[in-house]
């Protein structure tokens, strides 16, 4: 990928697509184009045909999906399937169709067995059941991961695919029903300590243990793999440290400045005990990291500050 070579960033005003646009920018790559779903509807194969046969993209980031945290992923189930399978399959077949240099697909840990070893190893993958609440959100992810294969193997495609831990970070999805579980605390502890309210509802036990890692993070590791990977392989992208929803609860409260009362709504799902990431892929390739966990919480806390306005 040079300085000039024409980059599509596949939904760009999500967090992950905006912190890949600032990543791109902040390396001095200046030919990159974007459509708003408004603009360009990805379930549409004929829409996105036209758009690939016109723009004739050099890479693609895929970073356009239907996203949600647990509740929406288990309520949504239909539309977490369809929508993900389409704008995938659409925009793979298409960067095929136009000879794409270079793809990244981006998939979540979500795809590993519910009760795979851990850390998660990249072998793990299709070894065992997966968990009830996103199954249908895995399966279009694990279908992203082998149209990528298959279009390798079949057609000589350098389409590589990255699975990334739990994200956070600029934005992010700040309502209550849809989002992951990191916004939904910065804004349930900001809201209570505002209106003087004396507790804060968490879903479920506070047993599960998840790892995060910052958006502008995963997007250095995407930009770094679209570089310099070309393998077959996925590869996981995240920390290699996670904790219980529980302490990460704690951390929050302290963050937000919150002084009141935890209470656990076990009505709610856990979801999986535990994803955390087997690294060791990622860092043996030579990438690691640069947010903790407590930086970049605070970080984000002042940039909903700054932005809630705009995200709630
Ligand atoms: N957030 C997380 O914790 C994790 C995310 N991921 C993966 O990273 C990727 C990006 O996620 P994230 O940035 O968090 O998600 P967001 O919800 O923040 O952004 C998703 C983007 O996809 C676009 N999009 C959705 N549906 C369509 C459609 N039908 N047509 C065109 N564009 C569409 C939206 O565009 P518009 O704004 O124009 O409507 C939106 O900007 C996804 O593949 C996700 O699965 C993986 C692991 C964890
Ligand atoms: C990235 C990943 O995200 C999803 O999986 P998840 O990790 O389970 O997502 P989550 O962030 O929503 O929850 C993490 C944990 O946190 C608990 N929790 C507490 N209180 C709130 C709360 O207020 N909101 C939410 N959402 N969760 C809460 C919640 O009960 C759970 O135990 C996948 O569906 C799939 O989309 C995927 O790949």
């Amino acid at each position: 990928m040079n300085r000039n070579s024409k980059i599509y960033v596949a939904g760009h005003r999500g967090m992950v697509g905006s912190a890949l646009i600032r990543n791109l920018q902040s390396k001095g790559y200046q030919n990159i184009i974007t459509r708003t779903s408004s603009e360009l509807d990805l379930r549409n194969q004929t829409a996105v045909a036209d758009f690939f046969a016109d723009e004739k993209p050099d890479y693609v980031f895929l970073a356009a999906a239907k996203v949600g945290g647990i509740w929406a992923n288990n309520i949504y189930r239909a539309d977490f399937l369809y929508d993900n399978l389409l704008i995938e399959a659409n925009i793979i077949h298409s960067a095929y169709q136009n000879s794409v240099e270079k793809l990244l697909f981006l998939g979540s840990s979500c795809i590993y067995p519910k009760l795979a070893p851990q850390p998660l190893k990249e072998e793990s993958l299709l070894s065992g059941y997966l968990e009830a609440t996103n199954e249908p959100y895995a399966i279009a992810k694990i279908a992203g991961i082998k149209l990528c294969e298959a279009y390798r193997s079949q057609y000589g495609c350098n389409f590589i695919s990255a699975m990334p831990t739990n994200l956070y970070g600029p934005n992010d999805n700040y309502d209550l029903q849809g989002s992951h579980v990191l916004p939904a605390l910065i804004r349930k502890f900001h809201e209570a300590k505002i209106s003087n309210h004396p507790f804060v509802e968490i879903w479920g036990t506070g047993s599960p243990r998840r790892e995060f890692l910052h958006a502008d993070d995963l997007a250095d590791a995407c930009v770094f793999l679209m570089e310099t990977y070309n393998d077959e392989s996925f590869v996981n992208i995240g920390t290699g440290e996670d904790v219980t929803i529980r302490e990460l609860a704690e951390l929050v409260k302290e963050t937000v400045g919150f002084e009141g009362e935890l209470r656990w709504n076990t009505d709610k799902p856990d979801g999986t005990p535990r994803k955390l990431m087997d690294v060791s892929r990622l860092h043996s390739l030579g990438w690691q990291h640069r947010t903790d966990l407590q930086t970049g919480v605070s970080a984000t806390y002042q940039d909903f500050l700054r932005n809630q306005e705009v995200y709630v």
